[in-house]
């Protein structure tokens, strides 16, 4: 499936010519951001994460890393290709592993609304717990960008894990929900994203307010905005894979990939 029903791209492998969409994207000089929070002990993910993106990620463009932590000085010095910056943004954690994950929002939202509206042209957001392991360049950004789950490609919507309770502000009707999204990777123009991130932590606001939390947290939220905010661009698995779904012939390349983690080590 290479387009979605209301017609926005799906990039897999083979949809796209990089050499062409690089040529428009240098011409207007394009300036990508991308956020990555490592907070209590997802800090163990951070080098490698870097690492890895200074391999594959947005090669030859200009981008600027974004990197939340609660301990500055533990965040490892890496040596940056042209065109690329990091700056470390201090935070505090929260109590809950829930709370850290969901709170990106705010962050992002925050972030962005105070300075890097003015920085970047785009941003990307995504978890720590990812390694690049193949080119992920420009053919991803558009103004909302979201990426289908690994696990739920070929499932009907009966099976997606959307949040059905109807008080909830990340409520999705049995009857509705297009694809099940990744709360890992989404992006898009900074000014689309100052958007989604407002909206989805106000929704979880709401929530908190009457006591419930949705399903996969930021992820329910993220969904459920994407079901009345649809996407302008949708990417494949093979943005955001998971080993757990062995190697079916579909995901030619597996471009960020999910690192094994021990959740009762990494979570509070
Ligand atoms: C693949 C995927 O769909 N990932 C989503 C999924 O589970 P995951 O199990 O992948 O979530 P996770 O444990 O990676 O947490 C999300 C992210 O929050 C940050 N973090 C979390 C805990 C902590 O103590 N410190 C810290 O820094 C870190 O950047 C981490 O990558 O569901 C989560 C909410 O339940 C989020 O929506 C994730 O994006
Ligand atoms: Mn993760």
């Amino acid at each position: 499936m290479t387009l979605s029903p209301w017609l926005a791209p799906i990039v897999w492998d083979g949809t796209y010519n990089l050499d062409i969409l690089n040529e428009q994207f240098h011409r207007r000089g394009v300036r990508i951001g991308l956020t990555v929070f490592v907070i209590r002990k997802y800090k163990i993910f951070i080098q490698n994460f870097l690492q890895s993106a200074e391999t594959f990620f947005m090669t030859g463009h200009k981008v600027s890393y974004y990197v939340f932590t609660d301990d500055i000085n533990a965040i490892p010095n890496i040596s940056l290709g042209e065109g690329r910056s990091l700056e470390v943004l201090k935070v505090t954690g929260y109590k809950r592993w829930q709370d850290i994950t969901m709170r990106r929002m705010q962050l992002i939202r925050d972030l962005i609304s105070e300075r890097v509206i003015n920085e970047v042209d785009y941003i990307v957001c995504l978890d720590a717990d990812l390694e690049f392991k193949d080119s992920i360049g420009v053919e991803i950004l558009g103004d909302v960008v979201g990426v289908i789950h690994p696990g739920f490609l070929a499932e009907s919507r009966q099976a997606f894990t959307h949040e059905r309770r109807d008080i909830s502000a990340g409520y999705i009707p049995n009857d509705e929900g297009d694809f099940y999204y990744t709360g890992c990777f989404f992006g898009g123009a900074v000014e689309k994203i100052y958007k989604l991130t407002n909206h989805c932590h106000d929704a979880m606001m709401q929530d908190k307010a009457i006591n419930i939390e949705a399903l996969w947290h930021d992820e329910s939220y993220l969904n459920r905005y994407f079901l009345y905010h649809k996407p302008t661009k949708l990417l494949s698995p093979e943005y955001a894979w998971n080993d757990y779904y062995g190697s079916p012939i579909v995901v030619k390349r597996k471009r960020l990939v999910h690192v094994p983690k021990d959740t009762n080590k990494v979570r509070d």
